[in-house]
């Protein structure tokens, strides 16, 4: 759409106090990988086939998976290329910009998310070279899945019912769903698209179950597309969001596989049955660990979306005069208004920042891991849980308030603020449900308390606990070193907290799982323990409003400098150019009810009614 852009907005970059693309390529990690995320855009953003004439909204359950589907192999064709080389546009190593820019491709999930996302990494993580050698051809006629949760089974993965006998006479393994309950529910991709998965199982040898273990199986012929004999695989139906994703159930009815089937990187069933065990029994697990990782920079675009949208819609809304004998004012200068929107940006760059510190963190445990060391794995995997949990949450809830801040227009679909809502609140959910997490962070701290209350020696990094025993804290004092004392100091006193609360209910004859239980809101919720004082609380409020005052000029900058582009953000209210009146009516015009000047339920419903008595 041509036309100027918005005035208010010209003013706002005009009065931005700093260099927007230092800052962009700071988050690009260096002005190369900005250059390379542009080219990439560039590319795939031109491809016309992948751009909608009717939006997507408009489209029926069927007709938008297919639209999707149709889309997702434009771009996997790209991703070959790109990973091939083919197209020399960069040496790009991960696929993340690609994955991000999706978003505006699908308005909604890449039915191959999983596909590339946990498919390939699994197998990439956890088969061995051979396997990997065999699985990971490029030109692979696979289109696969990572199938774990159940219809009866999701947080508590130990309780997963299907299994995976192994029979000696065949050298195969037997698939097998015993009940309903057992059913495979939600794996994406599952419903329509993939022809193969990953299944998470019981393994059973010579009656012996050895614990959860991973499978690959074909569960479609790769040229019909037909479920093979024994498998009865279909999708879920409409859910709150994720609906190009075909989420999907499937059952085993005794479905045969080879036994070079199971993923043997980490351990391996030999051909006479004899189990080698891994050298760390969560191994497994692993995949739910780097996605966990990889999910909070994912978090971190969508608030930068969302703060996008928000902060350039402020800045063009005018709404209420602040003295009653003056214009009308943008809304962003309401005080109120920045409180809600500039904690959004800024929160997008601290799980950035996180988010890209937990990534190195595990490309160095992944590291250490193969050399045979796991001492730093249950450190990760108590961040993972913690990171994971926080920053799906203050996603979800920051989303929604930036899209209450954009008042009513927030409410329309056009302003994609409902799209990324429903995006990030499943992850709340996902790969780890949110207080589920949270209690896995919680058991790590417990065990790091309860050595501290008993005067054993503890590892640097919980000192703090020590300190907070023997009242070794210092004062509060307003700086970061003093915050991050506060933050120390809290973890301290909620983790003892909880912990006596345990030790109570223990005393009192529970169980140990019992009395955790009992403790369990203790262990996930925060209590203010801290040495900061009333005075303290006044003097941060004030610096808070000052900071706000500072941040004002240079909002629009700041959220120019994470460089969406318009195709992106697919937002009516966000664009850069700041249209936002013009975009809303033509998104408007599109709407199927506007095809007609009277639509035909005119004359078969409201005319019998209200000319009844005229006719
Ligand atoms: C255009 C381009 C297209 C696409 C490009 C894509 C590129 C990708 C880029 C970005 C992708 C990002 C976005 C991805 C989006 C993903 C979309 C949706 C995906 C959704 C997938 C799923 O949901 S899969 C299913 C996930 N399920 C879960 O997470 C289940 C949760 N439950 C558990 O994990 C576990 O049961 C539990 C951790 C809660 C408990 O386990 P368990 O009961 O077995 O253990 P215990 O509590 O007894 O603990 C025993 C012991 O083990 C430790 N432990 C547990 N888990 C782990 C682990 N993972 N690692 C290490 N250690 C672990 C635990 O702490 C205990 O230790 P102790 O020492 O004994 O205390
Ligand atoms: C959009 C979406 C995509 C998904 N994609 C996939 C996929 O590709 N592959 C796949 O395998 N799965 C997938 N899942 C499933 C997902 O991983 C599970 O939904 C998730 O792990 C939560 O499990 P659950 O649904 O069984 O919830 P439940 O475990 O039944 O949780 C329900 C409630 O019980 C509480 N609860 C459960 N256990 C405890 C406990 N020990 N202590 C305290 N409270 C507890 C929870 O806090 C929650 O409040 C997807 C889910 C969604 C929503």
């Amino acid at each position: 759409m041509g036309g100027r852009v918005n005035e208010d907005l010209i003013k706002e970059r005009r009065k931005c106090t700093f260099d927007i693309k230092e800052l962009t390529h700071i988050i690009d990690c260096g002005e190369e990988n900005t250059i390379k995320r542009k080219q990439i855009d560039n590319y795939i953003l031109n491809i016309k086939e992948l751009w909608d004439d009717v939006p997507e909204e408009y489209l029926s359950h069927k007709e938008r998976y297919e639209n999707a589907i149709k889309k997702a192999f434009i771009v996997l064709k790209v991703l070959r290329q790109l990973h091939t080389g083919n197209i020399q546009i960069t040496d790009h190593r991960t696929p993340t910009n690609v994955y991000s820019i999706q978003d505006g491709i699908f308005r909604n999930v890449n039915p191959l998310l999983i596909h590339i996302g946990l498919f390939w990494s699994t197998i990439a993580a956890q088969a061995s070279t051979e396997q990997q050698a065999e699985w990971l051809q490029p030109d692979s006629s696979m289109i696969g899945t990572y199938v774990q949760t159940e219809l009866g089974h999701g947080s508590f993965i130990r309780g997963i019912e299907t299994t995976a006998t192994y029979d000696s006479t065949t050298d195969e393994f037997i698939l097998h769903t015993p009940r309903l309950s057992a059913y495979k529910w939600w794996p994406g991709g599952l419903g329509n698209t993939a022809n193969a998965c990953l299944v998470m199982a019981q393994l059973y040898i010579n009656g012996t179950c050895h614990g959860l273990h991973i499978f690959l199986a074909q569960i479609r012929d790769f040229d019909t597309h037909k479920p093979l004999p024994g498998i009865k695989v279909g999708e879920i139906g409409p859910k709150m969001g994720f609906n190009t994703a075909d989420n999907g159930f499937l059952g085993f009815d005794n479905h045969r596989i080879p036994r070079t089937n199971m993923l043997m990187k980490n351990v391996q069933v030999l051909r006479d049955g004899t189990y080698v065990k891994p050298k760390h029994d969560k191994l497994t697990y692993g995949s739910m660990l780097l996605t966990r990782v990889t999910l909070i920079s994912d978090l971190a675009y969508q608030l930068s979306k969302a703060a996008t949208i928000a902060v350039r819609y402020s800045a063009v809304r005018r709404q209420s005069p602040i003295k009653s004998n003056e214009p009308e004012r943008q809304i962003l200068d309401f005080v109120s208004q920045q409180h809600k929107l500039f904690i959004t940006i800024a929160s997008s760059h601290v799980y950035r920042v996180v988010g890209l510190w937990m990534w190195n963190s595990h490309k160095r445990v992944t590291a250490d891991i193969h050399e045979g060391n796991m001492g730093q794995l249950p450190e990760l995997h108590a961040l993972a849980c913690c990171l994971k949990a926080i920053s799906s949450r203050d996603a979800s809830a920051l989303v929604e308030q930036c899209r209450l801040a954009c008042g009513g227009h927030g409410y329309m679909m056009a302003s994609n603020l409902p799209q990324i809502y429903a995006y990030t609140t499943a992850a709340v959910t996902y790969e780890g449900e949110y207080t589920v997490l949270l209690l896995q962070t919680a058991r790590y701290l417990v065990k790091f308390w309860r050595l501290a209350a008993e005067h054993k020696p503890l590892p640097q990094n919980f000192a703090y606990f020590e300190d907070y025993i023997k009242k070794n804290f210092e004062q509060w004092r307003n700086s970061p070193e003093g915050i991050i004392e506060g933050f120390k100091a809290i973890v301290a006193g909620k983790t003892k907290a909880a912990y006596d609360t345990l030790q109570c209910n223990l005393r009192n004859g529970r169980e140990f799982e019992e009395a955790w239980n009992m403790a369990s809101v203790q262990l996930t919720n925060a209590s203010e323990y801290s040495t900061i004082s009333r005075n303290d609380i006044e003097a941060l409020q004030s610096r808070y409003e000052e900071l706000l005052a500072l941040i004002r000029p240079n909002a629009v900058g700041l959220v120019d400098a994470f460089d969406i582009r318009d195709e992106v953000l697919c937002s009516t209210l966000g664009a850069y150019d700041g249209r936002v009146y013009e975009r809303m009516m033509e998104e408007a015009s599109k709407s199927p009810l506007n095809e007609d000047v009277v639509n035909e339920s005119f004359h078969k419903y409201i005319r019998p009614v209200t000319m009844k008595n005229k006719l």
